[in-house]
């Protein structure tokens, strides 16, 4: 089995309200983007494409080794991951996508991962549980009922598939529609997504309290 990693990076960042592009935001003096490149190569991805916002290409070769591929990205993630499949080379079986700014994801996440997807699952999704009662509200902001949360779980990255699979769920993805992330992509096709443990580190950094947390947990 050969794996590439497509790290979405393209996005703009507004909810962090940084001065760059989100990927590009330093933590312990790296940016997020270089972390998660590091994260999937140590666990076992054998080549990552990163997709980049067009203008920013150059500062993104500048924090990144030579051997990573870089591919334009969309004005959606949706999009992006389609221009990172596009651009990957034709050795791997499997396609491991994952966020940028998802920069401490530990790589264990990435070998359970490849772990499940060796066992044969078309693809594969890491998460966990939700721990916070989760209640449904109306537009007034009044709460109208509660959700059962035991078969509730939040979704990380990295998310692998079946390369074939997953090429074949975005042909099929009607031009416009744009899903949160891939496994609903292959969900969309009708095909079975299977979980493994995710990891509360590979939290995403959205806002400014991720990044000061993710600053807290950094690993040296
Ligand atoms: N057009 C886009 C939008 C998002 N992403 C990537 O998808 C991941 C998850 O997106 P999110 O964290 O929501 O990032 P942004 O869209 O940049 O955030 P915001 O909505 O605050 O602008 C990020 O690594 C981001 O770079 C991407 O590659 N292309
Ligand atoms: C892909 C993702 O990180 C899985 O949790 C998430 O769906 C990205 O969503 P966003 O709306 O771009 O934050």
């Amino acid at each position: 089995m050969s794996a590439v990693g497509i790290v979405a990076a393209a996005g703009s960042g507004l909810r962090l309200g940084a001065d760059r592009p989100k990927a590009l935001v330093p933590l312990a003096g790296r940016p997020l983007v270089a972390w998660a490149v590091e994260t999937l190569l140590t666990g076992g991805v054998d080549e990552v494409v990163v997709v980049v916002p067009p203008a920013e290409r150059a500062a993104f070769a500048a924090a990144l080794p030579g051997a990573v591929a870089l591919v334009d990205g969309g004005d959606t993630r949706t999009a992006s991951v389609r221009a990172g499949l596009a651009a990957a080379g034709p050795g791997a079986d499997t396609v491991l996508v994952h966020d940028a700014a998802r920069p401490l994801t530990p790589p264990d996440v990435v070998t359970r991962v490849l772990a499940a997807l060796a066992a044969g699952a078309p693809a594969v999704v890491p998460v966990l549980p939700v721990v916070d009662t989760t209640v449904v509200v109306d537009e007034a902001g009044t709460v109208t009922d509660a959700v059962p949360r035991a078969p509730l779980r939040r979704v990380q990255t990295p998310q692998g598939f079946d390369r074939a699979t997953l090429v074949a769920a975005y042909a099929a993805l009607p031009d416009g529609v744009e899903l949160t992330d891939d496994a609903a992509v292959v969900r969309a096709a009708g095909i079975p997504v299977t979980c493994v443990d995710g990891d509360e580190r590979a939290a995403k950094v959205t806002i400014p309290h991720d990044l000061h947390l993710a600053g807290l947990q950094v690993r040296r």
